[in-house]
């Protein structure tokens, strides 16, 4: 394998994933933009790799030929023809890296040839500001030094965690899909906002900032969440009045149904 300095990054898939973990990795000086190479079917895409300084063609192999850890980014449902088109072009050298939600480590192990040290991640999209929370779990011909070489590129991502593979699919219903739930949450304070005659713009502001510190607090103090939203709860006062209407929307057991359906749903990708 090159030094550090010199690995070659691939990326099979150039689109807002990809393009979010390569900047992650370029910004934080783990690899440098020209020794990364990414691949997509037409330029739609690849222009936002070039603009980072990265290379970019039309042909998946290659970035095989070319690239030692490759991270296959493609929509999961394109995936099993992708891996049957690279697999004659792939070596016992190369780390083979799937971000495709739902699809499992024997589905890749399978598809690809035997001894391939295979590995599978889930990122999220704030991995574009180096803030995102990524798992992955290794198959069995991935080792030590792979875990330790893809957990030192991923951490310039954000928060990254080797786990058992069958956390992969929860933590895309808890983290890879949850950005939205936040979003939308995030939109719908500030609606509230707006309805009570604050301008948008401000709006959205403040409640991205709310969002950002609230999160702070809970890894900063280590507390529960609750504990944490009991202190912001005068007797009588505006909080619990605003939850007490959360509690009638049903909030929190929404959002359980949300995590559980996405979780869900990536268990269901794995299976076709
Ligand atoms: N968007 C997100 O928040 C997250 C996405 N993921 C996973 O990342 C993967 C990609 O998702 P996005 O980046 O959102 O999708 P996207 O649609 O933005 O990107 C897909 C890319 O694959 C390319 N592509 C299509 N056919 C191809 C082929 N035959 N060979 C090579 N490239 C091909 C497209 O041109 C595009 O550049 C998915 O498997 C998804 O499950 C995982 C975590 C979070
Ligand atoms: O919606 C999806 O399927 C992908 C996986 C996690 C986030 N986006």
């Amino acid at each position: 394998m090159e030094a550090r300095g010199e690995l070659r990054v691939g990326f099979v898939g150039a689109g807002r994933m990809a393009h979010g973990v390569a900047q992650g990795v370029v910004r934080a000086g783990k690899v440098k933009a020209a020794n990364i190479l990414a691949s997509a079917p037409s330029d739609r895409n690849l222009g936002a790799f070039q603009d980072l300084g990265c290379r970019t063609t039309h042909c998946n192999s290659e970035v095989l030929q070319r690239c030692t850890l490759v991270f296959l980014a493609t929509k999961p449902h394109l995936l099993p023809g992708v891996l049957q088109q690279i697999a004659p072009a792939v070596t016992r050298d190369h780390i083979i890296v799937s971000v495709a939600a739902g699809v499992t480590l024997q589905t890749l192990q399978q598809l690809l040839p035997a001894g391939t040290k295979v590995l599978r991640v889930m990122p999220n999209l704030p991995c574009v500001v180096q803030e995102g929370a990524v798992v992955f779990a290794r198959g069995s011909c991935a080792g030590e030094q792979e875990a330790a070489l893809l957990k030192s590129l991923l951490s310039a991502c954000g928060l990254c965690e080797e786990t058992p593979e069958s956390y992969i699919d929860i933590h895309t219903g808890l983290s890879g899909s949850g950005v939205a739930y936040v979003y939308l949450f995030a939109e719908a304070l500030a609606e509230g906002a707006v309805k009570m005659g604050m301008p948008s713009a401000l709006a959205n502001k403040i409640a991205a900032q709310t969002l950002l510190g609230a999160a702070k607090m809970i890894l900063e103090t280590g507390e529960h969440p609750a504990k944490l939203r009991s202190n912001v709860c005068t007797p009588g006062g505006t909080t619990i009045h605003a939850l007490h209407e959360l509690e009638k929307g049903a909030l929190r057991a929404t959002v359980m149904n949300a995590v559980e359906a996405a979780t869900t749903r990536a268990r269901e990708l794995g299976e076709r």
